[in-house]
């Protein structure tokens, strides 16, 4: 039987938010031990890969502009390598519509290189399995096994070790977005700096918010939400304090950076707290724009074109 070649591919690929964020000390590799709770989110990107001449990127959106097209963007390296491992070239043009924050501590280009991971093994017609998947994902970046498995998972390792976490119901959540990004190098250098001359507080284990998760609960969630890079956030960036305390005041339960910012991530009770909270946020000139999100969703997956 003939098999049909699509004429391209679309991958959504949501972002994530770390409820839970625990970091160990600097490790001889460069990275840091991590216990993370990440939950992917509805705020995502969309990527689609299509057969060209050459492997081309080009990003979309009103943020485009702070995003590379060239080798530097995680796309390319995802193509690269699942091209190598197929035995061909990767000649696509990968197209990314950008709706994460850049630079904002919500996983936007690891998103974008697990899409791409699945994108061209539908393209291609690879049939690779999810462990072959995963094996790329690990050598991109910490952060691309959690985008391609998505829902609610524990991190461990550098945050490429996971296992799937039980989370009942919908979470609401509202994100305030900065005018600048944050390195994540950089907030964890700070923090290893911050540690050296003082050691601020960590977050302790997880256990209790598990069971808030367990439990489905975003009121015994709120105070158990925790990061360990928010200081580090906070002291290169001292204006997200007053984003953080707008939030609450605003009515979310919690306000907490997600990852290493700077996007404040606020837990509220539920669709017309967003609403309104978002609202009030966004009158209160703290953050460049609001967003609305839920939690847990799917991770990366190719968008059905009869449902789009
Ligand atoms: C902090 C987190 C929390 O989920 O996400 P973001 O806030 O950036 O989205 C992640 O750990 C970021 O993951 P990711 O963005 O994939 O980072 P990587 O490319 O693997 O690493 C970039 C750099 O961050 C530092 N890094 C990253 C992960 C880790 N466990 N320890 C580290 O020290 C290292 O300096 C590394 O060179
Ligand atoms: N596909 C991509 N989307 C966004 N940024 C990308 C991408 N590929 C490479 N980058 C670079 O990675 C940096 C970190 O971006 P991003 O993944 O959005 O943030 P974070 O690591 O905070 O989650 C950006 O400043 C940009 O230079």
């Amino acid at each position: 039987m003939l098999s049909v070649v699509p004429a391209s591919v679309t991958v959504r690929a949501p972002s994530k938010v770390n409820l839970h964020l625990a970091v160990g000390d600097l490790r001889p590799d460069g990275y840091h031990d991590l216990r993370t709770v990440f939950q992917a989110l509805s705020l995502h990107d969309q990527v689609t890969v299509a057969p060209a001449d050459t492997l081309r990127v080009e990003v979309r959106g009103p943020d485009a502009a702070s995003v590379p097209t060239d080798s530097s963007n995680l796309v390319w390296r995802a193509a690269e390598m699942v091209a190598e491992r197929a035995g061909r070239t990767p000649d696509v043009e990968i197209t990314i519509d950008k709706g994460i924050p850049v630079a904002g501590g919500m996983a936007g280009g690891s998103a974008d290189a697990a899409a791409t991971l699945v994108a061209l093994d539908a393209l291609w017609g690879l049939g690779a399995g999810r462990s072959d998947l995963d094996e790329i994902a690990a050598q991109l970046g910490s952060d691309v096994n959690f985008c391609l498995h998505g829902n609610t998972a524990l991190g461990t390792g550098r945050g490429e070790q996971l296992v799937p976490v039980l989370s009942r119901g919908t979470f609401h959540w509202v994100l305030a977005i900065a005018k600048d990004g944050l390195s994540t190098p950089v907030v964890f250098r700070e923090l290893d700096r911050l540690r050296a001359s003082g050691d601020p507080q960590r977050v302790g284990d997880a256990d209790e918010l598990l069971h808030a998760l367990g439990a489905g609960d975003p009121h015994a969630l709120a105070p158990l939400l925790g990061n360990d890079l928010q200081s580090a956030a906070l002291s290169l960036n001292p204006a997200l304090r007053r984003t953080l305390r707008a939030g609450v005041e605003a009515g979310a339960l919690a306000g907490i950076v997600s990852g290493s910012g700077p996007t404040c991530a606020f837990l509220v009770d539920d669709q017309r707290a967003a609403v309104e909270v978002s609202a009030e946020l966004s009158g209160a000139g703290v953050c460049r724009t609001v967003r609305i999100a839920s939690g847990p969703v799917p991770g990366t997956r190719v968008v059905d074109p009869a449902r789009s």
